[in-house]
């Protein structure tokens, strides 16, 4: 196994049921174990985007975001991006899952197939402040036994009977979805969290690996990076990936080790399609400038990079309690941090997003004129709104005076496409990651109609008398400055996928099968949301577990 990631720790684990396999996973980074901020929900955004516990990469200048890098971290720890993401837990339409399995001619990954998996990974509980949640969830659509502990947020704010009052008075734009996990997201509802009962952060690291640590089958190495995939073996063109090399510093001695059965990949969608170039596999015209001998030419290694582009969008309010009140006061902070310890409630035991919205343009949009429409069918949104009770944003420090309240806009079926590729031979320099955020006009047109979407939402009357104005160039009412300043001020909700993507076996283009074995390889399978052949209009971590845990079921069988 390459990588302890949040699909890695999946399989490691699943694998690991069976005395019969002997399971060895390869982690790059360390172990989670002490890491205040991966424990407490509200912290989680702390380690981001510089951190021990994560790959800083930045990303090439991006054309649509007015030629700006921005950082680009992902998980480098036991559980991946599940121990450092902001724990938002969103399946995905019932049209993404049916469009994974119309394009791998696979109705294994369709909703109805997979809903098995996504109840198999997750398990209901109650939020940390132990409300009634009835009428807030559809306990009917979730697993009860499965290892990730998915609650609703344990701190509920003022803004959030605005946001819910909000769907009430402006139902015909913002409808109330009381679960948007069911396969049908269009709507506005309360956020599901992987956060426990008892208010720490569920991720795979903790529901998957850990339990499984103790198993004899299994031995985790960390702190220790896989630099190549060897082929062991070629047979009428076909390698055999059948050895994995390891360093644990740059210059450091490279040691082998060997799978008896199969190499499972899943470095995640940065580094998947990474070690896959540097291993040989990928385009052999992308290879060769870099005097890497290609072993399997597969142009679609680190193609296809797909991602959220992601605007915070702030309004003044007429409010003393909002986030702000915590960041510019250190004894309120520690107050909050000490009953999380005491008791795991209170606010830092909430991620900080209690509600999330899916909405769709309307289908005579002018756009669909010029562009087909990049979503999966009309259970997918293509943009979601998520508001949040203070001042956040990647791009800007909160200001010193003044409470906010903040809208998050979010292109959730973008168009455009990007790439991950190498910029040297050498396993432990970053690779060219260039995710083309708002490089198509239809995804700035979804941006534009986002934002005059919020700022419809904070016109309800629920909102009157709170918000005072909205900021900067928030208050145009001309798209082209809107999107302007979309350009100016959006970044990433860190959900790449789609760079080792998976099609049909009758498909000559993709990276995988719809087994997830690599086309026209033997012995090396890839499991991680690099995958996946579209982005789901959803943020990606539930999709992921439920990818793995189908997956494991398929390494299971093959090898039975
Ligand atoms: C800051 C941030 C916030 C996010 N917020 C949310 C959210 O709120 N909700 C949501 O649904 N999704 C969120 N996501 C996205 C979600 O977490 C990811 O889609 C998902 O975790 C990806 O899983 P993965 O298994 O593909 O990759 P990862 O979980 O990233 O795992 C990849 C693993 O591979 C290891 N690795 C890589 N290369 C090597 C190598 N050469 N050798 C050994 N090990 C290697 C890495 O260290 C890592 O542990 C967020 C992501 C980030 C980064």
């Amino acid at each position: 196994m390459i990588s302890a990631g949040t699909a890695g720790s999946v399989i490691a684990a699943r694998l690991s049921e069976n005395p019969a396999f002997s399971v060895l996973v390869i982690e790059a980074g360390p172990s989670n174990q002490n890491i205040l901020a991966a424990e407490v929900p509200f912290l989680g955004s702390t380690l981001s985007p510089n951190s021990a516990v994560t790959w800083n990469y930045t990303t090439a200048p991006q054309i649509g975001l007015n030629n700006r890098t921005i950082p680009y971290p992902r998980g480098y720890v036991l559980g991946g991006s599940s121990t450092i993401n902001f724990e938002v837990w969103t399946r995905g339409s019932r049209d993404d899952y049916n469009r994974f399995a119309n394009v791998t001619c696979d109705s294994g990954w369709s909703w109805d197939e997979m809903v098995h998996y996504m109840k198999k990974s997750e398990h209901l509980v109650p939020p940390t402040d132990n409300r009634s949640v009835v009428g807030e969830v559809d306990p009917s659509v979730h697993g009860k036994k499965g290892p990730v502990q998915v609650s609703l947020g344990g701190f509920v704010s003022g803004v959030d009977r605005r946001v819910i009052d909000t769907t009430r008075e402006l139902d015909c734009e913002f409808p109330y979805n009381v679960d948007m996990n069911s396969g049908y997201t269009l709507g506005l509802g309360w956020t599901q969290n992987s956060v426990s009962s008892k208010g720490f952060r569920s991720s795979s690291a903790t529901a998957y690996l850990a339990p499984a640590m103790e198993r004899d089958n299994l031995d985790v190495l960390i702190q220790t990076r896989v630099t190549k995939l060897v082929a062991v073996s070629q047979e009428n063109g076909v390698p055999t990936f059948g050895q994995v090399e390891v360093a644990q510093t740059a210059t450091g001695p490279r040691l082998l080790f060997n799978a008896t059965k199969e190499v499972v990949l899943s470095g995640g969608s940065i580094n998947t399609p990474q070690l896959l170039q540097l291993s040989g596999v990928g385009d052999s015209a992308l290879l060769a400038p870099l005097n890497i001998t290609t072993i399997l030419n597969l142009g679609d290694v680190g193609k296809n990079l797909s991602d959220h582009p992601f605007l915070a969008n702030h309004w003044l309010v007429n409010s003393t309690s909002t986030l702000e009140k915590v960041a510019r006061n250190a004894t309120l902070a520690a107050d909050l941090l000490a009953q999380w310890n005491a008791t795991g409630t209170g606010l830092f035991s909430d991620p900080g997003a209690n509600q999330i919205g899916w909405k769709r343009l309307p289908s005579n949009s002018s756009i669909f004129q010029q562009y087909p429409d990049p979503s999966a069918g009309p259970t997918s949104a293509h943009y979601e709104l998520l508001p949040v009770n203070g001042f956040v944003s990647f791009v800007e420090s909160t200001p010193a005076t003044g409470f906010f309240s903040t809208i998050v806009t979010n292109v959730a079926s973008p168009l455009s496409r990007g790439s991950v590729t190498l910029a040297s031979s050498d396993p432990f320099d970053n690779p060219i990651i260039d995710p083309a955020l708002l490089g198509s006009p239809f995804d700035i047109y979804v941006m534009v109609e986002a934002i005059k979407s919020a700022k419809r939402f904070v016109e309800a009357p629920a909102w009157k008398g709170y918000i005072i104005q909205a900021l900067g160039a928030l208050n145009s009412t001309i798209d082209e400055d809107l999107a302007e300043y979309a350009r100016n001020s959006t970044t990433t909700v860190f959900h790449p996928v789609g760079t080792a993507r998976m099609t049909s076996y009758s498909n000559q283009d993709g990276v995988v099968n719809p087994d997830l074995l690599v086309k026209g390889a033997s012995g090396l399978r890839i499991v991680d949301a690099s995958v996946l052949p579209y982005i789901p209009a959803a943020h990606t971590q539930a999709c992921v577990y439920a990818l793995a845990e189908r997956a494991a079921d398929l390494i299971k069988a093959a090898w039975s």
